[in-house]
């Protein structure tokens, strides 16, 4: 041990694994990934000697014992003049089974990442010490070994910092990209001209190219071949850039975010924090919020009151594009609910709105029974007023709507596409407003439902659970969603159950600016519970993933 001559020869690969697996639980990465190396490598080589010095043998040779004795000889001989002599001796069956099942690969790869690590950490100690020489050694020794590449070797400080500053100067360079584009727009509000009826005087067409310049928030935000603005597009950008930014920007960030937000809890609370890490330099001019968006909030603000002003008193229709009472929340979701494909959205519609339609189907309720002599289809405790009734309302239920939402119903089927992510498109295929009404003194013991249980694209079979698609079920159906306009009824409670139409799995109680969404098919069995008092109205819609069922009465009207 220890001649020249011995040392270049080949070292028994399992004394050379035992040792790296001791280094690599002594955690010494770098010698681990030599020894462990080596071992693969005496492995494989030993092989290649011994296959080299093996004859094949010839059946002539089995006959002449001798011969087979002396060849075994010869090879000892021969490979002994490349191997140690312990290199020689057969190894024991535990190593055996390790480099059977590839255990040194398995410390190996746990032994690179580690010294991968290692690399990025002697590196980048290295930079700022560049006449340590242990380091130096180290990254050499570090970049001769398998695994470990170029790459490796980062700066783990400098990367850290220069990433953040990069994210920060595009994030800034979005935000005035934006507000640039938004400029632009409102530049072309001025140049087109606004689509007026002629009776119209000349305040109508002062807030008509306001509300053009205010819906160039949306427009901005619209991505191309999108249907949808990107919700918060500015504010957004703004709360990205502040996270990417030193104390003082982000503080200044913040501000500017406060503008849009004021009361946001999360703004405000860092807001106390940086306070209290920047101690008293919070006023200096630097962290204040950015003067563009001050401008640009304050501008918005004085249009819209403006344009509120032209909606209370000039019969002016607008909607706002970023209005903050109407904000959409998910409610209830397919696990509060115990099924598939179900959900609860609220917000879809504010009191006022709901009450514009209320107002429309009252009006419209004296008209009469629609349902020849009886009061309804459901229950003789209640009277519906449904389509039959309130076609002219229809009419003027989804030219409000449009007015309201820009896209009318249409936006109901955006938000529940956009929920769903169902692959294929979605067409409206029938919309149905429909009021309950309990007839006063008819309730007391009452037992029945104001809607049984029913699927609404195919017939359930009591008894059987089996659920024909045929006619007369609207089998084309495929999203159904209810859009709820009040809640000053007693009753009246969506309600949902399993295939066997008795399990209730979950109670939806109607209120306004709610809008169920479910499938259409029989995961979704529903019903309505008595209308025990007073008027519920509902707007039922449906939606169709078969273009040619596209509603052609929404289509005619819009
Ligand atoms: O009004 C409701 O809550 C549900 C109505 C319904 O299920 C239907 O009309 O098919
Ligand atoms: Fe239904």
């Amino acid at each position: 041990v220890g001649s020249p001559q011995s040392s270049s020869l080949l070292q028994p690969y399992d004394f050379l694994y035992y040792s790296g697996v001791r280094a690599y639980f002594s955690g010494d990465w770098s010698r681990a990934a030599e020894l462990l190396e080596k071992s693969i490598e005496t492995k494989q080589t030993l092989l290649k000697v011994q296959r080299n010095y093996t004859v094949r043998d010839s059946l002539w040779d089995l006959w002449l014992l001798d011969g087979v004795q002396q060849k075994a000889e010869c090879l000892r001989f021969c490979t002994g003049r490349h191997i140690t002599p312990t290199a020689q001796l057969p190894v024991s069956t535990d190593i055996d089974y390790e480099f059977g099942t590839r255990n040194p690969y398995n410390f190996l790869q746990v032994t690179y990442y580690k010294l991968q690590k290692a690399a990025a950490a002697a590196h980048t100690y290295f930079v700022a010490n560049p006449s340590h020489l242990e380091m130096r050694n180290n990254i050499e020794k570090y970049r001769r070994m398998e695994g470990v590449t170029d790459d490796d070797f980062q700066d783990r400080e400098h990367e850290a910092s220069s990433d953040w500053t990069q994210a920060a100067e595009k994030w800034k360079a979005c935000v005035n990209e934006t507000l640039r584009l938004i400029e632009d727009c409102r530049v072309l509000c001025e140049v087109a001209p606004q689509h007026l009826p002629e009776d119209r005087g000349v305040d109508t067409l002062s807030l008509s190219l306001l509300s053009c310049r205010h819906y160039c928030v949306t427009q901005v935000a619209t991505r191309p071949g999108r249907i949808s603005a990107q919700e918060d597009h500015l504010p957004t950008q703004l709360e990205h850039l502040h996270i990417a930014q030193d104390v003082k920007g982000a503080l200044r960030t913040l501000r500017s975010l406060l503008m849009f937000y004021p009361s946001d809890k999360d703004s405000l609370d860092n807001l106390q924090l940086y306070y209290e890490t920047l101690g008293g330099d919070t006023e200096s001019p630097e962290t204040q919020p950015a003067q563009e968006i001050v401008s640009y909030v304050q501008r918005s603000l004085q249009e819209k009151k403006l344009l509120y002003f032209g909606v209370e008193n000039l019969d002016f229709s607008f909607t706002d594009p970023v209005s903050s009472d109407v904000g959409v929340t998910i409610t209830m979701d397919d696990e509060v609910m115990n099924g598939t494909n179900r959900v609860v959205l609220d917000g879809v519609m504010t009191e006022k709105e709901c009450d514009r339609i209320l107002h429309l189907a009252t009006v419209s309720a004296s008209v009469g029974d629609g349902y020849g002599g009886r009061r309804s289809p459901h229950t003789p405790h209640e009277t519906f007023e449904g389509l039959t009734v309130l076609r002219a309302v229809k009419v003027c239920v989804e030219k409000f709507l449009s007015a309201m939402w820009g896209g009318g119903i249409s936006a109901f089927r955006v938000l529940l596409h956009s929920y769903f992510r169902s692959p294929s498109g979605l067409f409206i295929s029938f919309t149905h407003l429909v009021c309950r009404s309990a007839v006063a003194g008819e309730q007391e013991g009452r037992l029945d439902l104001s809607h049984p249980v029913h699927v609404d694209n195919c017939l359930l079979e009591p008894g059987t659970n089996q659920c024909w698609k045929e006619p007369p079920a609207f089998i084309h159906r495929d999203l159904s969603a209810v859009l709820y306009l009040n809640d000053n009824f007693e009753g009246g409670e969506l309600f949902f159950t399993n295939r066997d139409t008795k399990t209730i799995t979950a109670r939806v109680k109607p209120s306004c600016g709610r809008l169920v969404g479910f499938s259409s098919g029989p995961v979704n069995p529903h019903g309505v519970t008595a209308v025990n008092s007073g008027r519920r109205c509902a707007l039922a819609l449906w939606f169709t993933k078969e273009k040619l069922y596209g509603d052609r009465v929404s289509t005619a009207t819009s």
